[in-house]
Order: structure tokens, then sequence, then C-alpha cells
């Protein structure tokens, strides 16, 4: 059996100092997931680091640059299990320079305020990670 594949994502927030809001990207493709909403991000390529990989993702997806915050850790051995297939890693992270168009893979992005982070349709893995992340903010 082929080991999980890793995804690298980020929770961008509008200030990491102090995070109010969350932006969320819907998917255009592949058809099982359009319309459903994620973390912005993708697989890390062969030979990258995953902090890179996060950088080009975010680069090519919403054409922006990013500080990196610090890296939220999920249950399995700090990982997020998505699926048989794919485990997550998850950072949070800061716009440090553009502004996140949905450039590709996204038809659109939205900014999801204080209180209405589970207000749209996640991707099913993610449900329970939005709610980890909002646990962990509120004490940041
Ligand atoms: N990026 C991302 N993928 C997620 C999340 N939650 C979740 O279940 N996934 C799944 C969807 C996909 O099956 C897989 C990641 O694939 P992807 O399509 O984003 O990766 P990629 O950008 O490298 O895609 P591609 O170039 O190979 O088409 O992980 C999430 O929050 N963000």
């Amino acid at each position: 059996m082929q080991p999980p594949v890793l995804v690298v994502a980020a929770a961008i927030v509008d200030d990491l100092a102090s995070p109010r809001s969350l932006l969320a990207a819907r998917r255009s493709a592949p058809t099982s997931l359009a319309g459903r909403w994620e973390f912005p991000g993708g697989k890390v390529e062969p030979g990258e680091a995953p902090e890179d990989g996060l950088h080009r993702e975010l680069r090519e997806e919403l054409g922006i640059r990013v500080t990196l915050g610090s890296e939220v850790p999920g249950p399995d051995d700090g990982l997020w299990t998505l699926s048989p297939t794919y485990v997550m890693r998850l950072w949070l992270a800061e716009v440090a320079h553009g502004a996140p168009e949905p450039l590709v893979e996204h038809d659109e992005l939205r900014w999801l305020a204080t209180g209405q982070w589970l207000s749209v349709p996640w991707l099913d893995a993610d449900v329970h990670i939005v709610r980890s992340l909002m646990s962990v903010v509120s004490s940041v």
C-alpha cells in the first residue's frame, strides 16, 4: 500500500497576533469536490520542503505571498488525516504581499468573520479541523 500523500495548507487569518477572519476557498474542481470550501494549499512535490510547497501553492492558487505563523498540529503525529489517500499539515498564515484572488482550482474566496467560520460547506474532512482551529485561535 502506498503511504498517504502529504497536502500542505494555510489557515490564512487577517492578523496572526489577533485572528478574527479566516480565508476560505471554494473548489471548482474536480466535480466531486466542486462547491465545497477548503484551506488553500495542495500536494507537496517530490524533493520539496513542505513550507516551500505551501508558499508555491499559495502563489499559484491565490497570487499572494504569506508570512507563516505556527503550525496547527493534527491528532495523528501532527498530521490531519483527510482520507486513506491524503494527510495534511496546516499552518496559520497572514498575507504579506498581494490581494488573494481565485486564480486556479477555486472560483470564490471568502473572508469568514468571527462566529462565521463554519458558515460555508467545508470539505468533509475539514469541518473538525475548523472547529479545532477555532479553539486554537481563541487562545491566541
Ligand atoms: N488543499 C486542500 N486539500 C484538501 C483540504 N481538505 C481536503 O480534504 N483536501 C483534499 C482535496 C484533495 O483530494 C487533496 C488535495 O489535493 P489538491 O487538489 O488541493 O492538490 P493540488 O493543488 O496539488 O492538486 P493538483 O495540482 O494535483 O490538481 O486533499 C484542504 O483543506 N485543502
